[in-house]
């Protein structure tokens, strides 16, 4: 099979692409990540919403559905190219390299055609902690479900970090290549060799340089992949966005602030825990706790007089308000718990097996 890379300027339709759609797969209960557990079982809402669908749209087209994962080195995109994908925030972004922890799936219908992301956390290869090994055991469990591999890499480079988790794709799957942060790439013909070389890498199904941050290019891409979804009846509801709880989407906003406005000092393995979520009348008061592993780690997250805490509160909480569209009163405190991500049993506690 010859590849063609596809870049922005060039209109390939799927129907013109060169790579062939993947085989017509029919499963009655496809996998599916259920929300905040690693379990792969489809939940009883998605199994009826397939049923309901008769697999067909009104005019008889038939649906398409299937299971698509994001992987990449931490850092590459990942996370923005999802939530470009789905339209709203399913998971959070920042500088500070893996930052996604969990399998989020974000869920995406074009069409007759729907997209169920599953974004898989970054590959870690520096730390050893118990808390890494759950991200790796993830990351395998997951391509083992999927119906298609989105392999995220910057445009332009491919390094020792990138190769190790193109070492680990499944063989006897459709790997699309996604050459992420074009917008940032100055030469544009520098890239002609490049993606010559990653040609020779691995049989990629196709190469698509992009910005995961302009909306024309995430739209052409839903075009490339269609042909990749397996013919099936849906999963979700047409309107669908994602499966998660808007609890556990709060804690990922409080995350994301956490982790952008303490720069580079607060180490990865932070994280929060929803205490209280109650509602009173048109105001929700919502309790959280951010867990860190010193009390030096405490102190940069409240800052000088408390101010750095209040800003992670106050700018977390604007965002919450507009995700559920009401008013929201914010607690955060800040606990230390000493080696938690080394511990299993702290990892059970908190919900990451
Ligand atoms: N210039 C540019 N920056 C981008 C683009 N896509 C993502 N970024 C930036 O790259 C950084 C990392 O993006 P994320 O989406 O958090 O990356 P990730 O791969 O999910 O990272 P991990 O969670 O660490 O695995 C952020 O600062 C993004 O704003 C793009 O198309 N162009």
């Amino acid at each position: 099979m010859t590849h063609t890379p596809t870049t922005p300027d060039d209109a390939t339709s799927p129907e013109a692409s060169s790579a062939s759609p993947a085989p017509v797969v029919t499963y009655a209960l496809p996998p599916i990540p259920a929300a905040g557990s690693g379990a792969t079982s489809l939940s009883p809402e998605a199994a009826a919403a397939a049923q309901a669908s008769g697999g067909k749209m009104a005019d008889g087209t038939p649906q398409r559905c299937g299971l698509i994962a994001i992987v990449g080195r931490p850092n590459v995109g990942k996370s923005t190219l999802l939530n470009a994908l789905v339209g709203q925030k399913v998971s959070i972004t920042s500088d500070k390299a893996q930052t996604t922890r969990h399998r989020i799936t974000g869920m995406r219908t074009v069409d007759e055609a729907q997209f169920v992301f599953v974004d898989t956390p970054g590959f870690q290869m520096k730390y050893n902690a118990a808390l890494n090994r759950n991200l790796n055991r993830t990351v395998h469990g997951v391509l083992g479900d999927v119906d298609l591999v989105l392999y995220v890499l910057e445009a332009g480079r491919f390094g020792l970090d990138d190769a190790k988790v193109l070492s680990l794709l499944p063989q006897d799957k459709p790997v699309v290549m996604i050459a992420n942060k074009l917008d940032a790439v100055q030469r544009r013909a520098d890239l002609a060799p490049w993606l010559k070389s990653m040609q020779e890498r691995r049989n990629f199904s196709e190469f698509v340089p992009l910005s995961a941050k302009k909306d024309a290019d995430v739209q052409r891409l839903f075009k490339i992949l269609k042909p990749y979804l397996p013919e099936q009846g849906w999963f979700y509801d047409g309107d669908a966005l994602t499966d998660r709880s808007e609890k556990f989407l709060a804690s990922e906003i409080i995350r994301e602030k956490l982790f952008r406005l303490t720069g580079d000092e607060l180490p990865y393995t932070s994280t929060v825990i929803i205490d209280k979520w109650e509602d009173e009348g048109e105001l929700r008061r919502i309790s959280a706790s951010i867990v860190v592993e010193r009390d030096a780690h405490k102190g940069m997250i409240i800052g000088q007089g408390g101010e750095r805490l209040k800003r992670i509160g106050s700018e977390a909480r604007q965002e919450l308000e507009h995700l559920m569209d009401g008013r929201v009163f914010l607690e955060l405190w800040v606990k230390v718990r000493s080696g938690w991500a080394d511990s299993e049993e702290h990892l059970r506690t908190y919900g990451y097996e």
